[in-house]
């Protein structure tokens, strides 16, 4: 759908000033120290247009951690590496549990159930180290990213990974269980230090709205994602990119997400935008309040949606 960018502009603005008067932020994600530092009362939004135009409210250059939004892209860099073989080890379907989650592990035999809950990231993430060392993976990931984003200031906060790596017990536990099904080809520890590094990378929103380009499939996109490899994603972002809370999302703001307990939250609109939503305030499904607030916004003002 055609969209006046001033008048979007505009509306973008307005958005930051009532998110603002509402101060109702959501609780930050304590399990990790480092995030529970960051202070809950943040907004940032960039919406990276067809045209090339980028639009930004609030906290829009500021760096936030971008936990599992890293799903997205660390699954990208696998389909492209190996292709369709990764459905062997992970598949397809909505968990209907958190993120965090290892219940249906045993009863499904070690096969998570989609990429995006951390038993199959943990799982992509095996797969994307192919041998290699954990240095040489992070490095493709952030080339790809600073490629899809046009921006070579993307980093890892390293205080992050280690303050994960040293509290993260749950997906130390998720980890260990996968190589007991022998689904986990490197040592668990080698594979949880790769991912959570890259969990910790941080980003601002407009650097992730433009990284996303490639996923709405934006004309002026780097052209580094075939368009059924893009469809895919979209979809998976969709079904299980809010995990437990993916219908209601869905249900809220009609456009594929992906989210992070940094508070971030990637939202495409196929062939038209590509939307970075930050407050890292999270709901009761670890989603951003206010970011899924926001995007809900956007999406009825814009009348963008996946559904007509
Ligand atoms: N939902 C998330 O963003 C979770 C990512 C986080 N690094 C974890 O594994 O717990």
């Amino acid at each position: 759908m055609d969209i006046d960018a001033a008048e979007l502009q505009s509306f973008l603005t307005d958005l930051d000033a009532d998110i603002r008067a509402r101060a109702d932020w959501g609780e930050v994600a304590d399990y990790i120290p480092e995030l529970a530092k960051v202070a809950p009362a943040q907004f940032g939004v960039a919406v990276a247009l067809a045209d090339g135009q980028v639009l930004q409210a609030g906290a829009a250059d500021t760096r936030f951690s971008i936990q599992s939004v890293s799903k997205v892209f660390t699954l990208a860099c696998v389909l492209g590496r190996s292709g369709e073989q990764i459905w062997t080890r992970v598949g397809r379907e909505p968990s209907g549990t958190r993120f965090d989650s290892i219940l249906l592990l045993e009863q499904e035999k070690g096969r998570p159930r989609n990429p995006f809950i951390n038993a199959g990231a943990l799982v992509t993430t095996d797969a994307l180290l192919a041998g290699r060392a954990p240095r040489e993976a992070l490095s493709e990931v952030l080339a790809f990213l600073r490629l899809a984003a046009g921006d070579e200031d993307i980093h890892i906060d390293r205080a992050v990974a280690l303050s994960e790596e040293r509290t993260g017990f749950r997906n130390i536990a998720l980890a260990n269980y996968l190589k007991s099904f022998n689904n986990m080809t490197n040592p668990p520890e080698m594979t949880l230090g790769t991912y959570f590094h890259q969990c910790a990378i941080e980003m601002t929103a407009t650097q992730l709205a433009r990284a996303g380009r490639m996923i709405a499939q934006l004309p002026r996109a780097p052209a580094i994602l075939a368009p059924e490899k893009a469809r895919r994603l979209n979809a998976l972002m969709m079904t299980c990119g809010h995990y437990d809370g993916s219908g209601d999302f869905a249900f809220r703001v009609g456009l594929p997400g992906k989210s992070g307990v940094g508070g971030g939250i990637l939202v495409i609109a196929p062939g038209v935008a590509s939307i970075a939503v930050w407050s890292p305030g999270l709901n009761l499904y670890g989603n951003s309040h206010m970011g899924t607030f926001a995007a809900e916004q956007i999406a009825r003002f814009t009348g963008w949606s996946v559904f007509g």
